[in-house]
Protein backbone atom coordinates (compact mmCIF):
# COMPACT_ATOMS: atom_id res chain seq x y z
CA UNK A 1 0.00 0.00 0.00
CA UNK A 2 1.00 3.64 -1.21
CA UNK A 3 1.98 5.76 1.72
CA UNK A 4 -0.59 8.59 2.22
CA UNK A 5 0.50 12.33 1.14
CA UNK A 6 1.55 14.60 4.20
CA UNK A 7 1.19 18.58 3.07
CA UNK A 8 2.73 19.68 6.28
CA UNK A 9 1.81 23.57 6.84
CA UNK A 10 4.06 25.29 9.42
CA UNK A 11 3.56 28.97 10.19
CA UNK A 12 3.53 31.14 13.25
CA UNK A 13 0.48 31.11 15.44
CA UNK A 14 -2.35 33.49 13.21
CA UNK A 15 -0.35 33.17 10.07
CA UNK A 16 -3.67 31.39 8.85
CA UNK A 17 -3.19 27.63 8.87
CA UNK A 18 -5.74 26.43 10.42
CA UNK A 19 -8.11 28.65 8.20
CA UNK A 20 -5.72 27.34 5.27
CA UNK A 21 -6.13 23.92 5.74
CA UNK A 22 -10.00 24.01 5.87
CA UNK A 23 -9.81 26.20 2.45
CA UNK A 24 -7.27 23.55 1.07
CA UNK A 25 -9.75 20.00 2.23
CA UNK A 26 -12.15 22.27 -0.24
CA UNK A 27 -10.41 21.76 -3.35
CA UNK A 28 -8.65 18.45 -2.42
CA UNK A 29 -11.53 16.58 -0.97
CA UNK A 30 -9.56 13.13 -0.58
CA UNK A 31 -7.09 14.76 2.12
CA UNK A 32 -8.04 15.24 5.81
CA UNK A 33 -7.13 18.15 7.89
CA UNK A 34 -5.08 17.11 11.43
CA UNK A 35 -4.19 20.06 13.47
CA UNK A 36 -1.80 19.66 16.30
CA UNK A 37 -4.92 22.09 18.08
CA UNK A 38 -6.55 19.03 18.36
CA UNK A 39 -4.05 16.96 20.33
CA UNK A 40 -3.64 20.00 22.48
CA UNK A 41 -7.73 19.51 23.37
CA UNK A 42 -7.33 15.66 24.21
CA UNK A 43 -4.13 16.19 26.18
CA UNK A 44 -5.64 18.94 28.25
CA UNK A 45 -9.11 16.43 28.77
CA UNK A 46 -6.65 13.99 30.15
CA UNK A 47 -4.36 16.51 32.47
CA UNK A 48 -5.24 17.39 35.45
CA UNK A 49 -3.32 20.74 35.64
CA UNK A 50 -4.85 22.25 38.87
CA UNK A 51 -3.00 19.58 40.97
CA UNK A 52 -0.21 19.49 38.68
CA UNK A 53 -1.05 15.70 36.78
CA UNK A 54 0.41 16.47 33.96
CA UNK A 55 1.62 13.94 30.54
CA UNK A 56 5.59 14.32 30.86
CA UNK A 57 6.21 14.33 26.77
CA UNK A 58 5.64 16.89 24.75
CA UNK A 59 2.40 16.92 22.74
CA UNK A 60 3.89 16.88 19.38
CA UNK A 61 5.19 13.39 19.85
CA UNK A 62 2.11 11.82 19.70
CA UNK A 63 1.48 14.43 17.07
CA UNK A 64 4.43 13.03 14.54
CA UNK A 65 3.50 9.28 15.58
CA UNK A 66 0.02 9.78 14.56
CA UNK A 67 0.73 11.31 11.08
CA UNK A 68 3.25 8.65 10.50
CA UNK A 69 0.08 6.10 11.31
CA UNK A 70 -2.36 7.70 8.83
CA UNK A 71 0.33 7.83 6.31
CA UNK A 72 0.93 3.89 7.16
CA UNK A 73 -2.76 3.33 6.18
CA UNK A 74 -2.52 5.28 2.93
CA UNK A 75 -4.84 8.72 4.53
CA UNK A 76 -3.93 12.17 3.35
CA UNK A 77 -3.13 14.48 5.56
CA UNK A 78 -2.78 18.57 5.68
CA UNK A 79 -1.18 18.68 9.01
CA UNK A 80 -0.81 21.96 10.56
CA UNK A 81 2.01 22.74 13.27
CA UNK A 82 4.18 25.15 14.57
CA UNK A 83 8.38 24.15 14.41
CA UNK A 84 8.85 26.23 17.41
CA UNK A 85 11.86 24.31 18.56
CA UNK A 86 14.87 22.20 18.11
CA UNK A 87 12.99 19.39 19.80
CA UNK A 88 10.11 19.30 17.96
CA UNK A 89 11.74 20.03 14.50
CA UNK A 90 13.65 17.48 15.45
CA UNK A 91 11.64 15.12 16.37
CA UNK A 92 9.23 16.12 13.59
CA UNK A 93 11.97 15.41 11.01
CA UNK A 94 12.74 12.24 12.15
CA UNK A 95 9.82 10.66 12.44
CA UNK A 96 8.59 11.72 9.16
CA UNK A 97 11.54 11.49 7.02
CA UNK A 98 10.57 8.28 5.07
CA UNK A 99 7.38 9.56 4.15
CA UNK A 100 6.03 11.99 1.39
CA UNK A 101 6.06 15.09 2.93
CA UNK A 102 5.06 18.37 0.91
CA UNK A 103 6.82 20.81 3.32
CA UNK A 104 4.67 24.31 3.36
CA UNK A 105 6.09 27.71 4.73
CA UNK A 106 3.02 30.12 6.14
CA UNK A 107 4.15 33.22 6.20
CA UNK A 108 2.46 36.40 7.44
CA UNK A 109 3.83 40.06 8.02
CA UNK A 110 4.01 40.99 12.00
CA UNK A 111 1.97 43.74 12.45
CA UNK A 112 -0.91 41.78 10.47
CA UNK A 113 -0.27 39.07 13.07
CA UNK A 114 -0.88 40.95 15.64
CA UNK A 115 -4.09 42.76 13.96
CA UNK A 116 -5.25 38.97 14.10
CA UNK A 117 -4.60 38.31 17.44
CA UNK A 118 -6.74 41.78 18.93
CA UNK A 119 -9.26 40.26 17.11
CA UNK A 120 -9.00 36.62 18.21
CA UNK A 121 -8.96 38.18 21.66
CA UNK A 122 -7.56 34.29 22.70
CA UNK A 123 -3.99 34.53 21.64
CA UNK A 124 -1.02 37.22 23.40
CA UNK A 125 -0.46 39.74 21.12
CA UNK A 126 2.94 39.13 20.14
CA UNK A 127 2.95 35.36 20.30
CA UNK A 128 3.30 35.22 16.55
CA UNK A 129 6.63 37.67 16.95
CA UNK A 130 7.94 35.84 19.48
CA UNK A 131 7.99 32.59 17.58
CA UNK A 132 9.10 33.94 14.67
CA UNK A 133 12.37 34.14 16.58
CA UNK A 134 12.34 30.78 15.48
CA UNK A 135 10.45 29.48 13.11
CA UNK A 136 11.43 30.49 9.14
CA UNK A 137 14.91 30.78 10.12
CA UNK A 138 16.69 27.41 8.55
CA UNK A 139 13.60 25.50 7.01
CA UNK A 140 13.87 24.72 3.73
CA UNK A 141 10.34 24.85 2.02
CA UNK A 142 8.82 23.21 -1.35
CA UNK A 143 6.48 26.37 -1.36
CA UNK A 144 5.89 29.14 0.63
CA UNK A 145 2.41 31.33 0.81
CA UNK A 146 1.30 34.61 2.47
CA UNK A 147 -2.03 34.60 3.76
CA UNK A 148 -1.93 38.65 4.12
CA UNK A 149 -0.49 39.25 0.42
CA UNK A 150 -2.83 36.71 -1.05
CA UNK A 151 -6.16 35.74 -0.84
CA UNK A 152 -6.80 32.13 0.71
CA UNK A 153 -8.05 30.77 -2.43
CA UNK A 154 -4.81 31.81 -4.32
CA UNK A 155 -2.76 30.54 -1.60
CA UNK A 156 -4.65 26.78 -1.41
CA UNK A 157 -4.79 26.59 -5.23
CA UNK A 158 -0.95 27.05 -5.73
CA UNK A 159 -0.61 24.10 -3.32
CA UNK A 160 -3.27 21.97 -4.10
CA UNK A 161 -1.58 22.61 -8.16
CA UNK A 162 1.38 21.25 -6.69
CA UNK A 163 0.39 18.51 -5.26
CA UNK A 164 -1.68 17.61 -8.16
CA UNK A 165 1.14 18.33 -10.98
CA UNK A 166 3.71 16.36 -9.41
CA UNK A 167 4.22 12.93 -7.33
CA UNK A 168 6.11 13.39 -4.26
CA UNK A 169 9.22 11.48 -3.37
CA UNK A 170 8.22 8.95 -0.77
CA UNK A 171 11.23 9.87 1.76
CA UNK A 172 10.84 13.77 2.66
CA UNK A 173 13.78 15.23 0.53
CA UNK A 174 14.26 18.05 2.67
CA UNK A 175 17.73 20.16 2.42
CA UNK A 176 18.34 18.63 6.30
CA UNK A 177 17.29 21.61 8.72
CA UNK A 178 18.34 19.20 11.40
CA UNK A 179 22.13 19.09 10.60
CA UNK A 180 23.33 15.97 12.68
CA UNK A 181 20.71 13.25 11.61
N1 LIG B 1 -6.07 34.99 4.94
C1 LIG B 1 -6.59 35.57 6.03
N2 LIG B 1 -7.02 36.85 5.99
C2 LIG B 1 -7.56 37.44 7.08
N3 LIG B 1 -7.69 36.82 8.28
C3 LIG B 1 -7.29 35.55 8.38
C4 LIG B 1 -6.71 34.86 7.27
N4 LIG B 1 -6.39 33.62 7.66
C5 LIG B 1 -6.74 33.53 8.96
N5 LIG B 1 -7.28 34.68 9.39
C6 LIG B 1 -7.78 34.96 10.74
O1 LIG B 1 -6.68 34.93 11.63
C7 LIG B 1 -7.01 34.22 12.82
C8 LIG B 1 -6.05 33.04 12.98
O2 LIG B 1 -6.26 32.14 11.91
P1 LIG B 1 -5.90 30.60 12.04
O3 LIG B 1 -6.59 30.00 13.23
O4 LIG B 1 -6.15 29.99 10.73
O5 LIG B 1 -4.34 30.68 12.34
P2 LIG B 1 -3.34 29.56 12.85
O6 LIG B 1 -2.05 29.82 12.17
O7 LIG B 1 -3.94 28.21 12.68
O8 LIG B 1 -3.23 29.93 14.40
P3 LIG B 1 -2.86 29.02 15.68
O9 LIG B 1 -1.53 28.37 15.41
O10 LIG B 1 -2.80 30.01 16.78
O11 LIG B 1 -3.95 28.01 15.85
C9 LIG B 1 -8.45 33.81 12.71
O12 LIG B 1 -9.24 34.74 13.40
C10 LIG B 1 -8.73 33.87 11.20
O13 LIG B 1 -10.07 34.19 10.92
Amino acid sequence: MDKGNIILLNGVSSSGKSTLSKELTKILPNYYHLSIDDFDIVIERMEDRENDRLIPVPTEYFFHRTIAMFSDKGVNLIVDQILHDSFTTEDCYKTLKDYPVLFVGVQCPIEELERREMQRGDRRIGQGKQQLEYVHKSEVYDIVVDTYKDSLEHCAKNIAQLIQTQELPQKWAVNCFVPEI
